[in-house]
């Protein structure tokens, strides 16, 4: 195979995010954002260390798993929803196991992920709460476009009038945005040649609230009067309301959306949002899970996994505007966030007071360099880091603390499974896994995992002799191993000894006086699940033992 030839060959599997593999005359060929099972038409495009890559050019046969017809006018153009002509179910089911089998790998097949499932959103379209939108030209000297970046190009911009992700109010304001600037002649920016007006459209819409923030970023190189877009913004009939219109002067270079000034050309340039009965308020750049209803099931879980707060200090890190922490704060003695954006800092403490809360404390600062100076020593901790993980100087800060509990919130699976062996190193183990699909039609997931270790002061005293032990006892008819061996056959479950003397003594089967019970009173047992414990029944009434 060289460099620029063409080939023709079907995607046998895709790993996460989006590597599909084909399989050309036994030579394994990567061809990026495909489904499986579809045919298609790649080039040769590298060649590295026995590693052969190819650029997709055209899809030739559908996949069976595309079960629907596409729900927007550019796709696939766009790239940003490759998933949408697949059920959700099937969206779902891939995701699973393209998480499970990368963290899987990761940490070893002899470790248990006790994965629990993938929780998919509440709504799969409609579901974003932020959007950015470029402006550019869908072709070399077009008329002006407005919405999303052609897959792989960075210049040619698609307009977006008809996304799924966001709701129609967001789409209506984009066209308005859009006729408003074209009437106007006005002319996009243009990265290369820094020349050019109009940057960016971001819009902010609250999903429970129904209140948007609309946001204007252009360059400083040209000026137009704002009074009559806003007249027209507020007089499009939205579902929910315009709060906010901002136009945001940015003249760096840096393609990201930054102000170096902002300009509120109506209301306010913040919006309120309500998740599981907590206010908070946003403003135009901090942090907000994409999702809000999605992020709700998130927050669920990591509540439900982090445990008992009661009475405990909880650390947030990488706490955005605090949303994680003044949900956990409730019942904890006192929850500190640690968050490197200011903004979001102030936005934080500002949604604290706004939900009566004053445990809660927010620290502006980078993890890194922010433990050094924390005197405070937590119970448990809330890891919530951004795309690149956690950075790898401030892994053994937060491994020191040697907390019983971890909860580690991933929005990048390839980044925690990059992670993962560092915790397992230092002696944690995965109690629960899972994953919760906030982005729908496209490729990302977010994974959640609780790690725990256990303390000495909480050590399980454990006869090691268990199997003779018990061998004395006039119940036995099957070891552990045998117990354990059966309830993985039948069930595909793992289990623990531990498990096993807590189903034993439930059913009445002597088992060593120690064995299962913690040395102090205070100590957490972990306690068999119930669909282990059925398998564990089983495996005894198998063995004739109740
Ligand atoms: C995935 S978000 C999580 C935010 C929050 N937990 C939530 O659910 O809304 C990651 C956050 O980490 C912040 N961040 C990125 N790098 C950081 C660092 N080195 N130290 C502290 N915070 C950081 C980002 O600004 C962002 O708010």
């Amino acid at each position: 195979m060289k460099k620029g030839e063409i080939y023709e060959g079907v995607i046998e599997k895709v790993e996460f995010p989006n590597k599909g593999y084909i399989n050309i005359d036994g030579e394994k060929v990567i061809v990026k954002n495909g489904i499986p099972g579809q045919k298609v038409r790649f080039m040769i495009n590298k060649k590295r260390s026995g590693r052969v890559e190819g650029r997709l050019l055209e899809v030739l046969e559908k996949s069976p798993l595309e079960v629907r017809e596409p729900v927007c006018n550019i796709f696939p153009a766009c790239g940003g929803c490759m998933y949408q002509t697949m059920s959700y179910e099937e969206q779902l089911k891939m995701k699973e196991n393209q998480v499970k089998s990368l963290l899987q790998a990761a940490v070893g097949e002899d470790v248990d992920l006790h994965w629990e499932g993938i929780h998919g959103s509440p709504i799969e379209f409609g579901y974003r709460n932020k959007m950015e939108f470029s402006f550019g030209d869908e072709f070399k000297d077009g008329p002006l476009s407005l919405g999303l970046h052609k897959k792989g190009s960075t210049y040619d911009v698609l307009t977006a009038s008809d996304c799924k992700l966001v709701h129609p109010d967001m789409t209506a304001i984009l066209s308005c945005v859009l006729d408003f600037f074209t009437e106007l002649g006005a002319v996009h920016y243009k990265k290369m040649q820094h020349t050019g007006y109009l940057r960016h459209l971001l819009l902010r819409r609250g999903v429970t609230s129904g209140e948007i923030l609309v946001h204007v970023i252009t360059t400083s190189q040209a000026q137009y009067d704002y009074a009559p877009l806003v007249s027209r913004l507020l007089a499009l009939p939205l579902e929910g309301k315009i709060v906010g219109i901002m136009h945001i002067i940015n003249d760096s270079l840096s393609d990201v959306v930054q102000s170096d000034e902002t300009q509120i050309l109506y209301g306010q340039d913040y919006f309120y949002e309500t998740l599981l009965g907590l206010r908070f308020k946003i403003s135009t750049f901090s942090f907000f899970q994409p999702n809000s209803l999605a992020a709700e099931v998130l927050y669920s879980i990591v509540r439900d996994y982090i445990g008992d707060t009661k009475d405990k200090e909880v650390f947030d890190l990488y706490s955005g505007t605090g949303t994680i922490a003044q949900l956990l704060a409730s019942v904890a003695k006192e929850v500190i966030g640690v968050e490197i954006v200011e903004e979001a800092v102030e936005a934080a403490k500002v949604n604290a007071a706004l939900n009566g809360l004053t445990n809660c404390r927010f620290i502006a600062g980078d993890v890194l360099k922010a433990l050094d100076d924390l005197t405070e020593k937590p119970d448990m901790i809330v890891l919530d880091p951004p795309r690149d993980g956690i950075h790898p100087k401030a892994l053994p800060k937060i491994l020191a603390y040697g907390v019983e509990n971890i909860v580690y919130i991933s929005c990048k699976p390839t980044s925690l499974a990059r992670d993962l062996p560092s915790f397992l190193a230092a002696g944690y183990q995965i109690q629960r896994t899972c994953s919760v699909d906030q982005f729908c039609e496209t490729v990302h997931c977010e994974t959640v995992v609780l790690l725990s270790q256990q303390k000495p002061d909480d050590t399980i005293e454990i006869d090691l002799d268990l199997d003779e032990l018990d061998a004395t006892s006039a119940e036995l008819k099957a070891t552990y191993q045998e117990i354990k061996d059966y309830v993985l056959k039948e069930f595909g479950l793992k289990v623990s000894s531990l498990y096993i003397s807590q189903v034993k003594r439930k059913c009445g089967i002597e088992v060593g006086e120690n064995y299962n019970l913690p040395k102090s009173e205070n100590a957490r047992v972990p306690q068999c699940p119930k669909e282990k414990e059925e398998a564990i029944k089983a495996a005894l009434e198998y063995f004739a033992m109740i």
